[in-house]
């Protein structure tokens, strides 16, 4: 027997329409960089850091970077739709209207710049904002359609939470935060090409330039591997300017060999499925090597 049609299961719930939101702020990553923005302030500082910046910052921080990933879900929502992995995202889906994403974007975009300029401090939230179009508008609706080195230089903007966190507590620029800007900076393009990789087909299909795409998989897979070695000079950085001690030089070294070893396992062992594990190796990288910067601050000091 047919089953009868129920018209109030294909309407939109309050908790539906609120994860849908929700993802589009990609929380998973601007979890990542709220911990990168949180070394940034306990870095900052010798001793704890004050309540106020760390609660409130943390939080305009958020809102900023939820909308530019927000802003990033309006304008590429086409070409999301037309991509095996994005294609389920709310805006090509229709389970957000592009007004609505505009609204949401802007309104947790502008809050958390109030915020921030109101009670952390405007240096902050001026960088913070630099951020946002920095990724929202530069890289997404410019560099990504126009160059292979987008997320090189796009990358910039997702590098600078930590420089936020630390401006965020002492309300100035430090050369010592710049050092884990350039680590997230030369981190990036790993992490990302190891996945536009494994995904090159579909880039190539709605004609988005990345490496794999314009330059092959092997050209791809050696820049890969350069800026493995890269990285793993720049997490030296901090112990050679004596930022950091033992502790970190030790988990810092550790990581980064694992890095080299996955990247030089990706261009000399042709087997399916490496690209996906430099991916995944690369977030487990980057969240380590911050835990291990916060260990080795507090047990340093
Ligand atoms: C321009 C720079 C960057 C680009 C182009 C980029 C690209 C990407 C892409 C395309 C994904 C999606 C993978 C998927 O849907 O399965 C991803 C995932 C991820 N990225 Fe990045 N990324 C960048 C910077 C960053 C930064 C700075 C962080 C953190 C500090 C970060 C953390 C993550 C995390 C945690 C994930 C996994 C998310 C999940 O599992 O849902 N990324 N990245
Ligand atoms: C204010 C501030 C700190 C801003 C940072 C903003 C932010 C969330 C950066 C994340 C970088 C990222 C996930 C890029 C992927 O975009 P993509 O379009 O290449 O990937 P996609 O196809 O998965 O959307």
């Amino acid at each position: 027997m047919a089953k009868p049609l129920s018209i109030t299961s294909s309407l939109p719930t309050f908790s539906t329409t609120w994860r849908a939101y929700f993802e589009m702020t990609k929380p998973k990553v601007v979890a990542l960089m709220l911990l990168t923005v949180l070394v940034g302030m306990c870095l900052a500082v010798p001793h704890a850091v004050p309540v106020q910046p760390l609660l409130v910052g943390m939080l305009g921080i958020a809102m900023m970077a939820g909308s530019a990933a927000a802003l990033n879900h309006l304008i590429d929502r086409r070409i999301d739709g037309l991509m095996a992995r994005t294609y389920n995202r709310p805006l090509p889906k229709g389970r957000i209207s592009a007004t609505r994403a505009l609204i949401f974007a802007a309104s947790i975009g502008s809050s958390g710049f109030i915020i921030l300029y109101l009670w952390v401090n405007p240096l902050t939230a001026w960088l913070t904002f630099a951020s946002l179009i920095g990724y929202a508008l530069v890289y997404t609706a410019y560099l990504k359609r126009a160059t292979s080195q987008n997320i090189v230089i796009g990358g910039l903007a997702g590098a600078m939470p930590p420089l936020l966190g630390w401006t965020a507590v002492t309300n100035e620029l430090h050369g010592h935060a710049l050092l884990l800007v350039i680590i997230i900076f030369t981190w990036t393009p790993p992490h990302f090409w190891a996945l536009a990789i494994h995904r090159r087909t579909e880039y190539a299909k709605v004609d988005i330039p990345m490496l794999p795409v314009t330059h092959g998989v092997e050209f791809t897979k050696t820049c890969i591997l350069l800026y493995t070695v890269l990285l793993a000079v720049a997490c030296l950085l901090p112990v050679l300017v004596g930022m950091c001690g033992p502790v970190y030089f030790v988990c810092s070294s550790l990581l980064s060999t694992g890095f080299i070893y996955k990247a030089w396992q990706l261009k000399y062992r042709d087997h399916d499925g490496l690209a996906m594990q430099v991916f995944r190796f690369s977030i487990y990288h980057l969240m380590l090597l911050f835990m291990a910067l916060l260990l080795d601050h507090y047990l340093w000091f």
